[in-house]
């Protein structure tokens, strides 16, 4: 079935539980940069009562609601976006089962990306068929973890040649660690300092064994500023390879994905932060073609949380997953100036419009 909506249709309703959090604020940038998406509603304790746009311009007056999971499941939305911290999402969940019957259902937290009734979605790596979802069933969503997408974009490419466990070392900002006070978004402790912490058996480390079906080690680390991953990834190669053939099979794999941007240079974080870009680099090997290393960055709060909930959102409705994502100029004129991006996301777009005929 082909859900695509012309954008002089209705729109569809979208809502938010937890849109006082870092990733409900991007969210909201996002909503208000996509042609096919209404704000309906949003929820949160402590911003109750105020209005919408104390938190982000441009929604008129739309005023904040502490709703319950039975008031989130009676507004009956076309689309449900949980940003909640890990381990809240079942009574919403269960609520919106028990009385919503269509629609999609998406949560940011790590609570169903281990449960198969789930869609685990990068959209480049797991497809969520474009225009394939019915909007006369559910459609529920885990989206990826944020660090567990730079690892997965990274070593998805090459999963054939690695030989043994690749080494991942992270670095975040500290909105990864969200707004509840913690040692991980402590400014001061931070101030001029990098962090390391759980430096084995992360969530996000066994995310990545899942979902790549190959175990990996990873590290995590936090610094002082506000948001972005920097992943520096080191792996072994099965046979020799040389730096070209390694950065020409990325560039080879992500040909048709406008969002992830492969350079021969070594990405810095600040290439990808306040886009939607997922920017891999690098591509290092030793003498012997036996080694090799790569780095990946992203933005923790949009390709690592909400621009990628966006993404999977556009597929579930049928849509090009960058639909509100490389037109949003204010996002990153970069992305509008880059043309590389613009060819490649007309080749999605021819792509996408194949699959929908
Ligand atoms: N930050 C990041 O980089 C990433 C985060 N994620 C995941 O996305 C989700 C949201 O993250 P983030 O925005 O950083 O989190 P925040 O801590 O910044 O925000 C959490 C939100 O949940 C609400 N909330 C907190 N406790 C409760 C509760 N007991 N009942 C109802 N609402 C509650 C808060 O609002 P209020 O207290 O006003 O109700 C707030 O709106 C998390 O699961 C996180 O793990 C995923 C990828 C990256
Ligand atoms: C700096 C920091 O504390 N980062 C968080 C990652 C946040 C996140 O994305 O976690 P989920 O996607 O699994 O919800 C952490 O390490 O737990």
């Amino acid at each position: 079935m082909n859900n695509k909506k012309n954008p002089a249709e209705k729109k569809y309703t979208i809502g938010i539980v937890g849109v006082r959090g870092y990733v409900g604020k991007e969210l909201l940038s996002l909503i208000k940069g996509h042609p096919l998406l209404e704000l309906a509603w949003v929820s949160s304790r402590q911003l109750k009562g105020q209005t919408i746009n104390s938190i982000v311009d441009g929604f008129d007056d739309l005023v904040v609601e502490d709703l319950s999971p039975e008031q989130v499941a009676n507004k009956q939305t076309s689309i449900v976006v949980l940003a909640l911290p890990n381990g809240l999402a079942a009574p919403y969940v269960n609520a919106l089962e028990a009385c919503q019957k269509s629609g999609v259902l998406i949560d940011l937290s790590a609570d169903y990306r281990f449960d198969e009734d789930w869609y685990y979605s990068v959209p480049e790596l797991d497809n969520i068929k474009q225009g394939k979802i019915s909007l006369s069933s559910p459609i529920k969503i885990s989206n990826p973890g944020c660090y567990a997408t730079a690892m997965l974009l990274a070593l998805a490419p090459i999963k054939d040649l690695v030989s043994g466990r690749p080494n991942c070392f992270g670095i975040s900002g500290y909105s990864g660690a969200g707004t509840k006070a913690s040692p991980n978004n402590d400014v001061e402790r931070l101030s001029k300092n990098i962090c390391g912490y759980a430096l084995i058996e992360h969530l996000h480390e066994k995310e990545v064994s899942i979902k790549l079906d190959k175990p990996v080690s990873f590290s995590p680390h936090v610094a002082e500023f506000f948001r972005g991953i920097n992943m520096t990834i080191q792996v072994e190669f099965e046979k020799r390879i040389t730096a070209r053939e390694l950065f020409n099979r990325f560039n080879d794999f992500y040909a048709m994905h406008p969002l992830v941007v492969c350079k021969e240079e070594i990405p810095t974080l600040k290439e990808s932060i306040n886009s939607p870009l997922s920017v891999i680099g690098g591509f290092s090997v030793s003498k012997d073609g036996m080694r090799g290393t790569i780095i990946s960055c992203l933005d923790n709060l949009l390709k690592g949380a909400a621009s990628q909930a966006l993404q999977n959102i556009n597929l579930a409705l049928g849509e090009n997953s960058t639909l509100g994502l490389i037109e949003n100029n204010e996002l990153n004129p970069l992305i509008a100036a880059n043309e590389r991006l613009i060819s490649k996301s007309s080749i999605e777009q021819l792509s996408a419009n194949q699959l929908t005929q």
